[in-house]
């Protein structure tokens, strides 16, 4: 014989209340959630009905009462029934409302938020006495339970068709102080923070002050009085038509959410209906938060399903590379989780993610070309954000976003992108040159820049990480990149510099792996040093900062000016002064690529030696 489980009721609904939801404010929200849904039916209703439908006839009110320690959440909506009273709420896990949307399949209808035939119940977390007074077809019921252990349905009185639910507070704890839940600011807060965009009027009767009549300078009065505001914004902005929103009204919602002081740098409203339909305004920052670049910072988009906020941050809507972004999504088409709180990474949210980072991107690029400043504002604020991307997913994400990148070019004197390097180069075979040192001044000076032909263009690098970004990109679109400091390998050295080099060679065995006679140099040059390998003198200086880095050193190839003073002086040298000639040549090419000299002192001798 099959039997049914027993259950006491209690236990499962403690269980089942404090795993869901982990935040007691929440209780508001479903309340509210349920009343919208409930006017939502009444609507359609009247709609189908032909009856001539009243706007202002459709709210919602909230009414706090101090002195028995209750709120009540009123609606003008569809009400509930006997039966209805006892299926509904005298069931857990039914949802009259999921019923309600298969029955009626349309899509005026779809926007309905309830679906898992629980939320009623989190008021039990903050109230140990309901009361639901419902009115229906002229007939009105009250339902009532303490505790949550059971409940009981009676006739009673009720004006207008609808539903009130009035929460009896728990006492106050050690702990926890319930009485929060009748102050009008906290009211007022939950319903912005959860319920802001609900499509119904959320009215509550405020207690103001204002100066009294018989009020004087000398002698101020004040009194009270009662009005009643609407808490909730209704139509939320990502729903109005873009066409008719001022840029005024995009830089007060940025600032009245929070994402940032100043105005905005710029934004994307989107209204996508593909396969997930959803809506969106995603706002670039002027300026990145203080703690932009450190573990703490969180990013995230907010998102709302139905006017009702889902997550205050919801991370994986934003790639790394774009975490700097604010704003909104509101799809009704993802699935939620039983809480509301946690979300499973689903197929639509997936989908919802990859178009916003495609779009952020593609504004980027828009930007880019068409607004250089901004871009350029941008760059200097979020530029090292897509850098560190790029890098550390050692180039998965280089197609991605190589096309975002500045750098700052010779030639132009400006940032240049690599697109647009690329454009000017006379012939793709070449490869794109860079410089790397501390500061752009000091590339501009060092002598290895000095050496490059005007006609073709260098980068210079002047940032920690560019030049590890650089090995990590390999190529941009089959072009290599070539630091200037890179010895060539192919170049020939001419026979009567031969004797000349390995004499230098063994005065400098540690130091250097090769010397140079080269005929290339500027005239400025006199000494200076390149590198073998894929190690730069720019990395071996940010590696020997860095802690835990491996200590390794650039493989130095000292190079000299043929057609100076310098190589003259080498070549008539007897061995103790090419011994001091070629210390000091070394030591001043070191200097002029920031390294220390490891013995200044042996190096201020040299120079009085040979004056
Ligand atoms: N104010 C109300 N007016 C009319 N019916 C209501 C009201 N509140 C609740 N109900 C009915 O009670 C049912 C159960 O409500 P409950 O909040 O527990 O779940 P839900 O809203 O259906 O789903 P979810 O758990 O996803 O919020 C609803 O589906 C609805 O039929």
């Amino acid at each position: 014989m099959k039997k049914e489980f027993k259950a006491e009721a209690k236990k499962v609904m403690d269980l089942m209340i404090n795993s869901i939801y982990t935040n007691k404010d929440i209780f508001l929200r479903e309340l509210i959630s349920n009343a919208s849904d409930a006017i939502d039916k009444l609507y359609y209703k009247d709609l189908k009905s032909d009856k001539n439908v009243d706007k202002s006839d459709y709210y919602i009110e909230i009414i706090p009462n101090k002195d028995q320690r209750s709120l009540t959440i009123k609606d003008t909506g569809i009400g509930m029934d006997e039966t209805e009273l006892e299926e509904n709420l005298g069931t857990i896990a039914k949802s009259g409302t999921e019923i309600f949307k298969k029955n009626v399949k349309d899509e005026n209808i779809d926007n309905l938020i309830g679906q898992f035939g629980v939320g009623f119940y989190s008021a039990f977390m903050v109230s140990d006495k309901i009361v639901v007074n419902s009115k229906k077809d002229d007939k009105a019921h009250k339902w009532i339970s303490e505790n949550a252990e059971n409940y009981e349905i009676e006739d009673s009185e009720k004006e207008d068709q609808g539903t009130e639910i009035t929460l009896f507070l728990k006492e106050n704890t050690k702990d926890e102080n319930y009485d929060i839940y009748i102050d009008q600011y906290k009211i007022k807060e939950l319903v912005r923070r959860y319920s802001n965009y609900i499509r119904y009027p959320i009215k509550m009767e405020v207690t103001k002050s204002r100066k009294a009549e018989d009020s004087t300078d000398e002698n101020p009065k004040y009194e009270e009085y009662t009005e009643v505001e609407v808490l909730n914004s209704e139509i939320p902005i990502w729903k109005k038509n873009k066409k008719d929103l001022k840029d005024e009204e995009y830089i007060n919602f940025y600032k009245d959410q929070g994402y940032g002081f100043d105005d905005p740098l710029s934004w994307i409203h989107l209204d996508i209906e593909g396969a997930v339909r959803f809506k969106a305004i995603i706002y670039i920052p002027r300026k990145a938060p203080f703690d932009f670049y450190s573990k703490d910072f969180q990013k995230g988009l907010e998102l709302y399903s139905n006017g009702v906020k889902i997550k205050e941050r919801h991370e994986d809507l934003l790639d790394d590379e774009f975490a700097f972004a604010k704003g909104v999504v509101e799809s009704d088409d993802i699935s939620l989780n039983i809480s509301r709180e946690t979300l499973q990474q689903t197929r639509e949210l997936r989908f919802i993610s990859k178009q916003i980072n495609k779009r952020i991107k593609s504004h980027l690029l828009d930007l880019m070309n068409n607004d250089r400043e901004k871009y350029e504002t941008f760059f200097k604020e979020f530029g090292n954000n897509i850098k560190v991307a790029i890098y550390e997913s050692y180039g998965a994400k280089k197609d991605k976003l190589e096309d975002l990148l500045l750098f700052y070019s010779r030639n132009e004197d400006k940032l240049i992108s690599l697109s647009e390097y690329k454009e000017n180069m006379k012939s793709t075979d070449e490869s794109i040159l860079y410089a790397v040192g501390e500061s752009l001044e000091k590339i501009k000076e060092s002598p290895a820049l000095k050496s490059v032909d005007k006609d073709c263009d260098v980068l210079l690098l002047y940032e920690k990480l560019d030049e590890f970004l650089i090995k990590m990109l390999g190529k941009y679109k089959d072009i290599e990149f070539k630091s200037i400091s890179q010895v060539e390998d192919n170049e020939e050295e001419s026979e009567d510099d031969k004797d000349l080099i390995g004499k230098m060679k063994e005065i400098l065995p540690d130091e250097v792996v090769d010397v140079k006679i080269s005929e290339n140099l500027s005239d400025e040059v006199i000494s200076m040093i390149k590198q073998k390998g894929e190690v730069s003198i720019e990395m071996e200086k940010t590696l020997k900062l860095q802690e835990n880095a491996p200590h390794i050193k650039a493989q130095k190839v000292l190079e000299i000016n043929k057609n100076s003073k310098a190589y003259d002086l080498l070549k008539k040298a007897d061995e103790n002064e090419l011994k001091i000639l070629t210390n000091i040549l070394f030591d001043q090419a070191k200097l002029l690529e920031g390294l220390e000299i490891e013995d200044p002192m042996t190096y201020t001798k040299n120079i009085w030696k040979l004056i």
